[in-house]
């Protein structure tokens, strides 16, 4: 099995207070390489937290996520920005890219602090900058563009390390309507190549573009519905029916 969540529970104390926020509770599920999976849940359900605890940006109280046989947990503090950098993508909704680099240094940027040669590089971007339509951008900087060429741009940075798996945590949320749809489809497309990819989001519309849908509501996986080659809005009707009947309504 490719990722394996197992009795996933997470609880947070703040400092100053006594009070607790069981943020997830008993999170189980698995995914098979190549999967294209959406979480979706309302605000404060526990859906950046999963991601966060996935991404070893963030420790659970309990339970384990195994990533290709590997308890990501029992990886050391040192060698958590490596394993970070050799084997996950990250797209933000915010792009994160940074306005005092050239594009084409912000791509490079992972692959930089891995210490790749300079022509093993520039051979992965001139493969990814035309699929992703980013190819005349390269030397313009992040201010200079688009909310949707930036977040392609923030697409080739994950894709550039040959990530095992994406994750996107609300990837969307800053595009318009049209961008939105343009990212998407370019996630489908990625996805059909063969790239393992988890997404966040608020928005039916979004998670219809997935192979997997699961609901997330008071930090319990509750339900989940597949996509099962329905095209994109037979499956957003499905969701959204899912979510009014199983959410009371969003
Ligand atoms: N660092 C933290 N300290 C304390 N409580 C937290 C922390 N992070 C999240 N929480 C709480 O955990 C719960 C789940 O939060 P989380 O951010 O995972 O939800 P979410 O589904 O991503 O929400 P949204 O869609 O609004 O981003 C919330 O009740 C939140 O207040």
């Amino acid at each position: 099995m490719f990722l394996q969540v197992n009795h996933l529970e997470k609880t947070f104390q703040t400092r100053f207070s006594k009070e607790k926020t069981q943020a997830l509770r008993d999170v189980n599920f698995t995914a098979e390489k190549g999967e294209f999976i959406a979480i979706m849940g309302e605000s404060g359900s526990g859906k950046t937290t999963l991601l966060n605890i996935l991404a070893t940006l963030e420790k659970s109280s309990s339970g384990d996520v195994i990533l290709e046989g590997k308890k990501i947990s029992t990886i050391k503090e040192q060698q958590l920005a490596e394993f970070r950098r050799d084997h996950l993508g990250f797209v933000f909704q915010d792009f994160n890219l940074l306005d005092t680099l050239s594009v084409r240094d912000n791509i490079f940027l992972p692959l930089v602090l891995g210490r790749h040669k300079y022509a093993e590089m520039a051979e992965r971007l001139a493969l990814l900058a035309p699929k992703l339509h980013i190819a005349d951008l390269l030397d313009k900087q992040p201010f200079e563009l688009s909310g949707g060429q930036k977040q392609r741009v923030a697409i080739a940075r994950a894709l550039i390390t040959n990530p095992k798996l994406i994750l996107a945590d609300e990837p969307t949320a800053a595009l318009d309507s049209k961008n939105s749809d343009n990212l998407l489809v370019l996630f489908e497309k990625i996805n059909a190549e063969g790239q393992t990819i988890l997404m966040v989001t608020h928005s039916s519309l979004a998670a219809s573009h997935a192979n997997r849908v699961l609901f997330i509501k008071d930090g319990k996986i509750f339900h989940q519905l597949y996509r099962a080659g329905k095209t994109t809005s037979d499956f957003n009707r499905d969701i959204t029916t899912a979510m009014t009947s199983l959410l009371g309504g969003q």
